[in-house]
């Protein structure tokens, strides 16, 4: 067994007084923790608690989901999103640094002794959230679309999942839905990610240039503070229109129509009240801080190799 096998997230009560928690064989109620494993589950349980109402909460999403599907099931729709991942971040960022260097003129290495107006910093995150969502919302429908899927794994004897794989959800929603379909929820992912990456970049920006002498670069630490935080406070302001977004992305599978972003809102808040804005707010915000303040740390490296 790897080593990293061996660390144990001791879910049961028992196991907890008992202080058990180094045994042979994983058993109902004990998960083993693997960083790729805390990573997706994160993922995964962010997307059921916004779009499933049967989880009481991110413990109970967790524990139903290795219980229900195994340790396999927290990977469900990770491929999609690893292989669009460096996709999505150079269009984001590329869009970003080129708006950035439209507007002001000037390039990354003098930007320290000339820093661009918040206004510009704003603006050229807004155009950049913009332009991602297009490479994005194909690869994030899959992954919430698998994701949602609570089948255990193929047994014999046992239904199929709907969904064999992204390549056979993107084909199925293709022939189901229209070629449109892949876009469902498009709006509400643009709605999501224009005003909320400019507050990523500007408090990214503001955030360095507090914990740096004027003039000078970031050191590494105060970017990976100021892009960890960045990440947290965008994606606080993201979540309510993350729940909508998730939503109408398994609106076409539940055959549930609904007329827009405002009508999502409005038959979510009727049947769940206002705390359905904030569902997987928590999730997102962990998960946020050291995605972002790896993202930013990069880069900056990379800026300063090439820039
Ligand atoms: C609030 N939003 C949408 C963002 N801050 N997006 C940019 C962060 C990208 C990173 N892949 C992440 O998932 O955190």
């Amino acid at each position: 067994m790897s080593p990293w096998l061996m660390g144990r997230f001791p879910i049961s009560p028992a196991l907890l007084v008992s202080g058990r928690a180094e045994q042979e064989e994983p058993e109902a109620g004990a998960i083993p923790v693997h960083p790729s494993w805390a990573a997706c589950s994160v993922l995964l349980t962010q997307v059921r608690l916004q779009t499933q109402t049967t989880y009481r909460g991110i413990f109970d999403c967790v524990v139903k989901t290795y219980r229900h599907e195994s340790l396999l099931g927290f990977f469900k729709g990770m491929s999609f999103p690893i292989a669009s991942i460096a996709v999505v971040n150079s269009v984001l960022f590329g869009v970003y640094s080129n708006t950035l260097l439209a507007l002001t003129a000037t390039s990354h290495r003098e930007r320290r002794a000339q820093p661009p107006s918040y206004a510009h910093v704003f603006l050229a995150g807004c155009t950049g959230g913009f332009m991602q969502v297009y490479c994005l919302a194909p690869f994030d429908l899959i992954k919430v679309r698998l994701q949602n899927q609570t089948e255990p794994r193929a047994r014999p004897g046992s239904p199929p999942p709907r969904y064999r794989g992204p390549v056979h959800c993107a084909v199925s929603i293709c022939q189901e839905e229209g070629p449109r379909g892949l876009f469902r929820g498009a709006w509400a992912l643009m709605l999501r990610d224009t005003p909320t990456l400019g507050i990523y970049f500007v408090t990214y920006e503001w955030l360095c240039r507090q914990s740096t002498p004027e003039g000078q670069s970031p050191s590494s630490a105060s970017v990976l503070v100021a892009g960890g935080f960045a990440g947290i406070l965008s994606w606080a302001v993201a979540t309510p229109l993350d729940v909508i977004k998730s939503r109408m992305q398994m609106a076409g599978l539940k055959h549930r129509v609904y007329r827009g972003v405002l009508d999502c809102m409005a038959s979510s808040v009727r049947q769940e009240g206002l705390g359905v804005f904030f569902r997987g707010l928590t999730i997102n915000s962990a998960r946020a801080f050291p995605v972002n303040a790896v993202i930013f740390l990069s880069y900056e490296y990379l800026l300063r190799w090439w820039g």
